[in-house]
């Protein structure tokens, strides 16, 4: 039988802004009513131009944000972020990475010190095992020892996402939603970070929220597409539904303003790093 990881039913998030005294405010529909389904092991890649909702979804997926209305399952459990006391044990679970991660890692903080925090704050492990930890969460994501005792400036920008991906496997979880994680690398970097998150995948089990405004990249790495425009799911369906047969007039639209060139180049460009 098939794991359910991830389960959204009709998720809605409103934003109210504006307003005072004697002025009325307005109500923004960031997240219209999402359900979704995610398999233990799969990805599913969010697309959508910028403003669509989609890191909307992704806090309330990562339990930063509580829906306004609807429900949210991790591992079969609803979640309800406003009671007291929600389980470090559901908060393990979900780790998210975002598009900048030198925005996310101190700059006075050793490299071993931002792998080691999750397990100090969240675990009684002895500071050896954390140690030990740390430094084959280190290796895990294509670095060296060495690189334990250093700080983020010391690293380029592909060598930053690693890090940002170990810090958010060093809890084992069971999903992570990956926010934008390979946009701001050049491409050739771009294509090491996705063939290490697949082997990330395959070795831990992972399953992944992808978001991405980068269709190439979407074909390369999702099992699932959801394509959202103002705040709806426009699009859900395997990639290969998605991409072969669009439903929604904006999906052809966004699909017709990426050059085919582009996507084979990068498709190949990929598969020949893979190699
Ligand atoms: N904290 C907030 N307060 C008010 N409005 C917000 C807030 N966060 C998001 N919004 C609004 O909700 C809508 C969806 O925003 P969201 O950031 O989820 O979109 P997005 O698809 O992730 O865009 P981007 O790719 O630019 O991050 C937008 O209209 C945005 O202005």
């Amino acid at each position: 039988m098939s794991e359910i990881v991830l389960e959204t039913r009709e998720i809605v998030r409103d934003y109210h802004i504006g307003g005072g005294l004697f002025r009325q405010g307005r109500t923004i529909h960031a997240v219209k009513g999402v359900s979704l389904k995610l398999e233990k092991g799969k990805t599913l890649a969010i697309v959508g131009e910028s403003g669509c909702g989609k890191s909307t979804l992704a806090r309330m997926i990562t339990m930063i944000d509580a829906p306004t209305s609807g429900e949210l399952l991790i591992d079969g459990e609803k979640v309800d972020i406003a009671k007291k006391g929600l389980t470090s044990e559901l908060r393990r679970k979900v780790q998210i990475v975002f598009q900048n991660p030198y925005g996310s890692l101190n700059p006075r903080q050793k490299i071993g010190d931002v792998l080691m925090e999750p397990l100090i704050i969240n675990s009684n492990i002895p500071v050896s095992e954390r140690r030990e930890r740390a430094m084959q969460m280190l290796k895990k994501v294509g670095l060296a020892p060495e690189h334990f005792n250093r700080y983020p400036h010391m690293f380029s920008g592909g060598q930053r996402q690693r890090i940002a991906i170990a810090r958010a496997l060093m809890l084992n979880p069971r999903l992570l939603v990956l926010d934008e994680p390979v946009s701001a690398l050049d491409l050739s970097v771009q294509a090491q970070v996705l063939n290490l998150l697949a082997d990330l995948q395959d070795e831990f089990g992972l399953t992944f929220v992808f978001i991405s405004h980068d269709l190439s990249v979407v074909r390369y790495i999702a099992d699932e597409v959801m394509v959202m425009y103002f705040g709806e799911a426009v699009e859900y369906g395997t990639r290969d539904e998605v991409f072969s047969d669009p439903k929604h007039d904006y999906t052809k639209t966004l699909f017709a303003a990426t050059p085919r060139a582009d996507v084979e180049s990068i498709r190949a460009r990929l598969a020949k790093k893979a190699a």
